[in-house]
């Protein structure tokens, strides 16, 4: 289980970031093999075309100027002209491929992380503020689109370019050549000390933009209690210094990045003025004018892709602080997954039992649920009641799989729960949460919901049966009202029924509801209740109860008090021991019932 985290807490990183992963990133541009190829071979063309300048250059000042030769001159404007529009066309094409792929790059492993975020457990959202997963689905991935699309094709092209002029260089005057290449040894010592000290402050610069990113939406999230508490002061007070942790980090981290440039820059002045040096004391001896002008031009051509791989190593360095994150989240094993072997769950009758299950959230906290059982006969409806933090919800969510059980055994229809695939069981359950949640759209698409390719007869009959039929009819546009993201212009009583009416639509043998405890008007109240009676009917259903009419109702109470059942039966069962369901009725119910 991921550790635990906060807004003002870094991320320990669970796995350090290795060669391999480098493959890993390799492997998401094997579809784009072909399409990096002409990308590649119109740089190369274009690099050519640039190259052939000096060399041009040099058969002027050389051959056709001294000789006074104005065909040859014409000539190889002529032939300069060409290799300019040819290196400018080359130019535009690689500008778009590679922003096209870059792209397309960026959409696959955005999807890739999307996809791994469905099947994650509770828990592992349980574990951290959604800010630092929402940080690198959308931040993070952004800043690899330029490092995978422009920077390796950059890089692959660099080193070609690097190659082809050296060899030009050897070729015209192989001494001047390694002269060039003294400093570089100097450059390699200088480029590791800097990479070490870049991966560090980059690191932390990502802990620090997470770190504001999950205050952030922390913030957004509790903007009413914020309000409503008059804490905005507190609330800018703490961002502040969120913020300004993160200013600092990037400061560092651009701090030590930029020594990196320095470093390029003086060596390649220093080779340059050597180069001069050497060159104009043997100017005649060892080198001719023209060879001295070329090859000056080509110790350009020379530093050119040296600072590029510099820059792109740079970037390397940077995204890498990114790429861990990004690939540790891919990493994620989701806890609740198929077993191997799993079947599907058949068309279930809706028997349920707790074989002597024990639970703990995490596997260093005590158990939340102590050898609870019990079984429900298919069609029952079973109210769960209990004081604050007993662990009814637990029990619920254990029922669903959201977490695997600790010890014991949850079984529908005999079934262990932990053999079948974990879709069959959730195909076949309805899981109302007490806050129900609302996407944005319109309410005909969220009543959809649970059963995507219902007609919209369909979802019409399932909300009148719900009895949200009338509110919605009230709305602006009916059915196509468009509601925001969790339903704030709709009331909760009317985003229940919503739910009521998603749930019916889904037709679920089992259903697990987590009664709302939002104070309702009495006529909402009696909408919902009979909305209710109708999602009940003919199916197994478990209801973390809060009112007595549903209580009451029920086939089977479960008392719940310290993670474990006290008390079972019916109400008047219960109410005939006199023990602790009796004191609850006693202290909370009977005072709702008069
Ligand atoms: N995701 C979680 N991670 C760790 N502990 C949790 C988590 N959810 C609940 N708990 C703890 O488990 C215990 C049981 O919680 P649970 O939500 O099941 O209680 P409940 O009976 O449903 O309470 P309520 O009536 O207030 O909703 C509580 O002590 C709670 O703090």
């Amino acid at each position: 289980m991921a550790k635990r985290n906060t807004y003002d807490e870094d991320e320990e990183l669970e796995e350090k970031f290795n060669l391999h992963d480098y493959v890993r990133v390799a492997h998401y541009l094997i579809p784009y093999r072909r399409r990096l190829g002409i990308a590649l071979a119109s740089i190369l063309l274009g690099n050519v075309a640039m190259i052939m300048g000096p060399f041009l250059l040099k058969s002027a000042i050389d051959s056709a100027i001294p000789q006074h030769d104005m065909t040859q001159l014409w000539q190889l404007s002529a032939f300069f002209l060409i290799t300019l529009v040819v290196a400018f066309g080359c130019f535009r094409y690689r500008i778009w491929a590679i922003t096209e792929i870059g792209q397309d790059l960026l959409k696959d492993m955005r999807t890739d992380i999307f996809t791994h975020l469905q099947e994650l457990p509770f828990s592992y959202f349980d574990s951290r503020p959604h800010g630092k997963i929402l940080i690198r689905v959308v931040n993070y991935i952004n800043t690899l689109s330029d490092l995978l699309s422009n920077g390796l094709i950059n890089l692959i092209s660099d080193l070609i370019s690097l190659v082809v002029t050296l060899i030009f260089m050897f070729a015209i005057n192989w001494r001047l050549t390694l002269a060039s290449l003294v400093l570089i040894p100097v450059l390699a010592v200088w480029t590791y000390f800097v990479q070490v000290a870049q991966h560090k402050a980059y690191r932390e610069l990502s802990n620090k933009q997470s770190n504001l990113n999950a205050y952030i939406h922390e913030s957004i999230a509790g903007i009413k209690v914020t309000q409503g508490f008059a804490q905005e002061a507190n609330a800018i007070e703490t961002f502040d210094g969120v913020a300004e942790e993160n200013r600092q980090s990037y400061m560092k981290a651009i701090y030590v990045q930029f020594a990196l440039w320095p470093g390029v820059q003086n060596i390649s002045v220093l080779t340059t003025a050597l180069i001069y040096y050497i060159g104009i004391q043997h100017v005649g001896v060892i080198v001719s004018t023209g060879t001295l002008i070329a090859f000056l031009g080509y110790i350009n051509n020379f530093w050119n892709p040296v600072i590029n791989i510099g820059n792109f190593y740079n970037s390397l360095i940077t995204a890498t602080a990114y790429l861990e994150r990004i690939f540790e989240t891919l990493d994620e094993q989701p806890e609740v997954k198929d077993a191997p072997g799993a079947f599907a769950l058949p068309p279930i009758k809706g028997d349920v039992q707790f074989d002597d299950v024990s639970f703990r959230y995490d596997a260093d906290s005590p158990m939340t649920l102590k050898h609870v059982s019990f079984h429900a006969e298919p069609g029952q409806t079973i109210a769960l009641v209990g004081p604050t933090g007993a662990g009814k919800s637990t029990i619920i969510n254990l029922l669903s799989r959201f977490y695997n059980v600790t010890q014991g055994a949850v079984l529908i229809d005999g079934v262990d729960i932990s053999r079948v695939t974990i879709e069959s069981l959730r195909a076949q359950m309805g899981v109302m949460q007490q806050d129900t949640f609302i996407f944005s759209g319109d309410i005909l698409d969220n009543i959809r919901y649970g059963k995507l390719d219902a007609t919209e007869e369909e979802v019409i009959a399932a909300a009148k049966v719900a009895r949200a039929d009338d509110f919605i009819r009230q709305l602006k546009d009916g059915y196509h009202t468009t509601v925001q993201e969790r339903g704030v212009t709709l009331s909760a009583g009317q985003r229940q029924l919503i739910a009521f009416a998603r749930t019916l639509l889904a037709d679920p043998r089992i259903l697990i509801l987590d009664e709302a405890t939002a104070a309702i008007d009495s006529q909402t109240e009696i909408l919902l209740q009979e909305g209710l009676q109708h999602l009940l009917a003919g199916r197994t259903s478990f209801i973390v109860a809060h009112r007595l009419s549903t209580i009451r109702a029920a086939d089977q109470i479960l008392v719940v008090n310290d993670g474990q059942i006290v008390e079972a039966g019916t109400h008047q069962e219960l109410l005939a021991k006199h023990g602790e369901y009796f004191q609850l009725y006693e202290s909370q119910y009977k005072m709702l019932e008069e």
